[in-house]
């Protein structure tokens, strides 16, 4: 039988709620996956991720390739045992991370070399390393090595690109040796309709258990980026998960699944919280702002999370500004629970058959008055 079945249950126009199965258990669609760079989410205990509905974590191809290195983590058991979350993991296949370091030193047919960010020394990547790699961390979604282009990118570049994606698409697929792990493939194409179509359309080509949404959330619009999403969407196939990479505001979550995706990923809340601030459904609140030191109400009236319920704004207001490590925790916890909580409510509304009265009751309060 299919380690990685995806059935739909429910839909309520082009948004859908999707049964995903892995080896590591069934997660439901819509989802939201927090980011844990080097293999942990920042500040949050695996148990804590499991109690506010974390259901995939992502893990990054090129920050445990500098450390650990993908040995280690392989002898110690493998990302589940090794950091103690046995739910599905996904990896990325590092070239995005390679791009956004700055550190890039040469990219060709061959793959891309960079400097590490830790000690300089130079380091290649090609698809089948990154292949590799993602095989001895272990993880059940890992994706195929890609380009993603820099924005804005002339189309002749993004073209020569998207073509070169394609061809270390088939190198991926050709490295590939565990059939207990699901290889996406990566569209690109930018922000130009027709090199997206023709992107995503090769793509296509390659018969995956899923499909990413890649060169997007790189600086571009709204109005430029989400076009190419729902342009994504009408040609990838119904039957497959979309996973649009890199995207988590709350309102561009509720706009992409209005769409028809089901994965999403960002280190947008907890690198907020980190930051001090918290995700509430009228946009974001700062901690830092003083009027907030003898605000006795929770982060946000109704949410379930230990955060809300435990302390008031004050309390956190005080953490943020005596940078106290536990300030970041709450936060990042909180905004965790905030998405988590807006894919469950969003999956229960299209159940109903009512995404469309979801999405604009959400965007009333998002942008119905100022906070
Ligand atoms: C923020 N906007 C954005 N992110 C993108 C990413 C990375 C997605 N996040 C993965 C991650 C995993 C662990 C730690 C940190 C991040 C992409 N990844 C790939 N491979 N290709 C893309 O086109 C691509 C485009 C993106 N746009």
């Amino acid at each position: 039988m299919d380690p990685f079945r995806f059935t739909i249950q429910a839909r309520s126009g082009r948004a859908r709620v999707g049964l995903l199965t892995t080896p590591h258990g069934r997660v439901e669609t819509p989802l939201f996956m927090p980011v844990g760079t080097q293999g942990s989410v920042k500040g949050l205990l695996p148990k804590d991720l499991k109690a506010i509905g974390s259901q995939v974590l992502l893990a990054n191809t090129y920050h445990l390739l500098l450390r650990p290195g993908p040995e280690r983590v392989q002898a110690l058991g493998g990302l589940h045992r090794f950091a103690g979350w046995d739910g599905p993991w996904l990896t990325d296949s590092g070239g995005f991370q390679v791009m956004s370091l700055g550190h890039l030193r040469r990219i060709d047919e061959e793959g891309v070399v960079f400097q590490s960010h830790l000690d300089g020394s130079l380091i290649r990547l090609t698809p089948e390393r990154s292949i590799a790699i993602q095989e001895a961390l272990g993880a059940d979604f890992i994706m195929a090595f890609d380009e993603c282009p820099p924005y804005p990118s002339s189309p002749e570049y993004l073209k020569a690109s998207l073509e070169r994606t394609l061809r270390w698409l088939e190198r991926s697929l050709k490295a590939k040796t565990r059939p207990d792990q699901a290889l996406f493939g990566i569209a690109q194409g930018g922000t130009d309709a027709g090199l997206r179509a023709l992107s995503t359309r090769e793509t296509l080509r390659f018969d995956l258990p899923g499909y990413a949404i890649g060169g997007l959330a790189v600086g571009e619009t709204k109005e430029e980026m989400f076009p190419m999403v729902a342009l994504s969407t009408e040609i990838l196939p119904e039957a497959k998960p979309r996973y649009l990479m890199g995207v988590g505001h709350p309102e561009d979550l509720v706009a992409a699944m209005g769409l028809g995706v089901d994965l999403f990923d960002s280190v947008y809340p907890t690198r907020t919280g980190r930051f001090g601030s918290a995700l509430v459904p009228e946009g974001r609140i700062n901690l830092k702002n003083a009027q907030y030191l003898e605000d006795k109400r929770p982060l946000e009236e109704g949410c379930d999370c230990y955060a809300c319920q435990t302390f008031s704004r004050a309390y956190i207001a005080h953490l943020v500004r005596a940078e106290e490590m536990l300030g970041g925790i709450l936060l990042s916890l909180h905004n965790l629970r905030f998405l988590h909580r807006l894919t469950e409510r969003a999956r229960e509304a299209i159940r109903q058959g009512s995404y469309g009265a979801f999405a604009r009751e959400f965007a009333e309060r998002r942008f119905g008055k100022e906070i």
